[in-house]
């Protein structure tokens, strides 16, 4: 029935104030606002509706993408959206477009900027003149990766040869595996490209650089003479990922001025001569740090939606347990169920709490930076990365735990979770594959150890290895249930077992005559040494937030539950590390876990508020199974009419193909 709240009790058990909860998870009153009112905006305009976006064909479906993306910049300007705004709109139409990749650039908002920026502020820094980056009526992508190589950035094959008789690089793709591959809104729409290519001057290589080329003519969008561009083809899932261009790019010598080099950690003069600055050459890859960090902070976008998906439809759904005729019992009651979906639940509030701190902190390297300070680089680039694997790798095994716990239909397009899973899965491996990531985070854990007995003392996310000697000693002494419950504890469990997977690590490399065979032996105990330090990081940023003043009545008690559900949760999934390292012992692990049970309880009557507060509308969750009111079958039933197949009693093909298999049969039958 329209208008009935189906959902309306579960909203009576609320034991918080989830209008002060929405705060919290906006991040501000404002940020609350703002999202509130797009994200209405978006829901209430028809011209963004996604209901037919799982049936298009590719073509229609890339069509439509490009008219959303039109009419959306149509909005931005007549309305006077602010940068803040234009992001949320980008973020509530829900389509990944060549348009995020547009916004940046024109608006400081996307993509291509946020790589383009500090590459460009090393060159304002550097030399004279005007910016060379196009920033009106022109598209970007981000051309790095190659049909031969992509984790291995040193390993790109384009070339960038200078000729100082014309003053102008040649760009050039020598082989097949050096086609571009991949940037997004490359193969049918942008004009312009940063790409990535080796330098080479007077026949010598200076390995890779950044060059920003014109791509398409800007009067009839032909590709320019001696460049031959397409998209490399469809991807995995039904519309998902698909209204995206990814694409790939050939060049045959094709010449670009010297300007149009991104010189931010060396320079090519006049006359060829290469000129290194006295910055770290890593700047180069700075950018990447940049979209990782906006990953992390999306990665709870979306994980909550699966999460909400999951929860709402999880107390609508009924299995077994009827007695006298009464109602089933709603399958969240079940301890199975909550023990799958309240770590969930938990992990979204965590991410949501780590992205905002590493926000912060990039924030904070980005003005050291302009200070030419670059000592916080290296951590920076170990928690972009370390947390992108994580947070990425949790949100897609996440969102396919969420289509489980919604049975059979979960498996539906109509539940919204087979395209969510689509679109978000890539993301463990964009923006740097997540275990080559983590096993940049181990490097910088393997220096920090092999560093422990010099000056440099460790600092930041690092610091607990400065007491190293007490985490390798300390054990946990306490017995009982709520004792898990103190931040103290929690803080110092998880110190000890990164601290000491780590050194156990170091310890075994050190054990080879050569360390970089000793690092690739390990690598599987590295990446599992990574992933103790990013949780330990996801943990105590937790931690910190509830040290913070947040108002509303019982919104700080309900985070204090999710904060010790997320940890406790990693602390049974990983039971090993904590019992291996001997930092515990097996009857603190059980009871650990006890009062892991406890926090499930106390979470459930406020299962449904805690995704209420992420205030998603229903068209952005697109998701019959996760509707506000709950009103689940009735939609379901009148969903399955929409599907094409269902436009006639009589399919195509019957004629064809059914009705003389029928006859067969028919012939068959009457021989016997
Ligand atoms: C469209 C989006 C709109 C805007 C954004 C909004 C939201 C985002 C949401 C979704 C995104 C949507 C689409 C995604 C589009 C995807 C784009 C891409 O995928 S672009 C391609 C990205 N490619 C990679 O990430 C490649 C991964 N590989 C690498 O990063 C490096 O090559 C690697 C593996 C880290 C290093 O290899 P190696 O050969 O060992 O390196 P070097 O020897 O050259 O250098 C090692 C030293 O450099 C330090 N290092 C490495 N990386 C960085 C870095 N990023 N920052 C700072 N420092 C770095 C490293 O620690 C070494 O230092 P030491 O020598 O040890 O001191
Ligand atoms: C949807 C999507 C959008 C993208 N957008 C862009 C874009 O806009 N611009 C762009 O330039 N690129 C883009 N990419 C490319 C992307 O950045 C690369 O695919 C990514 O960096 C991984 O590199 P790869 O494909 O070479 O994987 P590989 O490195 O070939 O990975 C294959 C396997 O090898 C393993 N492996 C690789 N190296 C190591 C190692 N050293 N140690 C242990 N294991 C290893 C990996 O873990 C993985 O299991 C996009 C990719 C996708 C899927």
């Amino acid at each position: 029935m329209e208008g009935v709240d189906y959902l309306a009790d579960e909203r009576k058990k609320a034991q918080f104030d989830v209008d002060e909860m929405k705060i919290v998870w906006a991040g501000s009153r404002h940020a609350f606002e703002v999202s509130d009112r797009i994200s209405k905006l978006v829901a209430n305009d028809p011209g963004f509706s996604k209901e037919e976006r799982t049936m298009l064909p590719r073509k229609e479906l890339f069509k439509n993408t490009l008219r959303k993306a039109a009419y959306a910049w149509k909005l931005i300007i007549d309305l006077h959206l602010s940068e803040e705004e234009a992001e949320k709109l980008r973020c509530f139409i829900d389509e990944p477009a060549f348009i995020d990749a547009h916004w940046v650039l024109t608006s400081c908002l996307t993509l291509i900027f946020a790589y383009a920026k500090l590459l460009l502020w090393a060159q304002r820094n550097n030399r004279k003149g005007g910016c060379p980056w196009p920033t009106r009526c022109k598209f970007g992508c981000y051309a790095q990766t190659e049909l031969g190589h992509g984790s291995n950035v040193r390993g790109l094959e384009t070339t960038a040869t200078f000729d100082p008789q014309t003053d102008e690089f040649v760009i050039h793709s020598p082989t097949l595996t050096s086609s571009k591959w991949w940037p997004g809104g490359l193969g049918k729409v942008s004009t312009h490209a940063v790409v990535y290519a080796r330098l080479i001057t007077d026949g010598k290589d200076h390995g890779i650089n950044a060059f920003i080329i014109q791509l398409r003519s800007l009067e009839d969008h032909k590709p320019l003479p001696g460049i031959t561009i397409g998209d490399i083809g469809t991807k995995f899932g039904n519309g998902a990922y698909n209204t995206v261009d990814n694409g790939v790019l050939r060049f045959d010598h094709v010449r670009i001025p010297r300007d149009q080099m991104l010189m931010s950690v060396s320079q090519v003069t006049k006359v060829g001569k290469y000129v290194q600055f006295d910055v770290p050459r890593q700047l180069l890859y700075v950018p990447m740090v940049d979209v990782r960090q906006t990953i992390v902070a999306d990665a709870s976008t979306a994980l909550s939606r699966a999460v909400c998906i999951a929860t709402r439809y999880s107390a609508v759904r009924r299995q077994f347990g009827s007695q006298n005729g009464g109602q089933e019992i709603q399958v969240i009651d079940y301890k199975t169920q909550q023990s799958r979906l309240f770590p969930l639940l938990a992990s979204a509030y965590a991410f949501r709490f780590v992205g905002e701190w590493l926000k912060r902190l990039y924030t904070d390297v980005t003005q050291r930076l302009q200070a030419k300070d670059f000592s916080t680089v290296p951590e920076v680039h170990a928690c972009t990365a370390g947390l992108k694997s994580l947070t990425t790798t949790a949100t897609a095994d996440g969102i396919e735990e969420c289509r489980k716990l919604c049975g059979g239909h979960g498996y539906l397009c109509s539940s919204g979770l087979p395209e969510l899973f689509a679109i978000y899965v890539p993301a463990c491996t964009y923006e740097g594959d997540n275990i080559v990531l983590l096993l940049q985070v181990a490097r910088y854990l393997m220096k920090t150890v092999s560093q422990l007995g010099s000056r440099k003392k460790p600092v930041g996310t690092i610091a607990y290895m400065g007491k190293l000697e007490h985490l390798m000693q300390c054990r946990f002494d306490v017995e009982q249930a709520k004792d898990w419950l103190k931040p103290s504890v929690i803080l110092e469990a998880f110190e000890a077992r990164a601290a000491r997977m780590s050194v156990a690590c170091a310890q075994n490399i050190s054990k080879f005559d050569n360390p970089e065979e000793g690092f690739a032996e390990l690598a599987a105990d590295l990446v599992e040494a990574a992933l103790a330090h990013c949780q330990l990081i996801v943990v105590s940023k937790f931690i910190e937030k509830l040290q913070q003043d947040i108002p509303g009545k019982g919104v700080k008690q309900q985070l204090e539950v999710l904060c010790g559900i997320y940890a406790l949760f990693l602390l049974h999934k990983h039971q090993g590390d904590f019992l291996g390292t001997g930092y515990i012992t097996s009857k603190q692990a059980s009871v650990a876990n006890e009062q892991l049970r406890a926090l499930y309880s106390q979470l459930r009557p406020n299962a449904i508020s805690l995704v209420d507060a992420f205030n998603y509308t229903d068209h952005f969750l697109g998701s019959i199974l996760g509707r506000y009111d709950g009103n689940v079958y009735p939609k379901l039933y009148e969903a399955a009419w929409k599907d094409p197949l269902n436009e006639s009693d009589v399919p195509d093909g019957f004629h064809e193909y059914i009705r003389p298999l029928l006859k067969q049969q028919l012939l068959q039958t009457a021989r016997l």
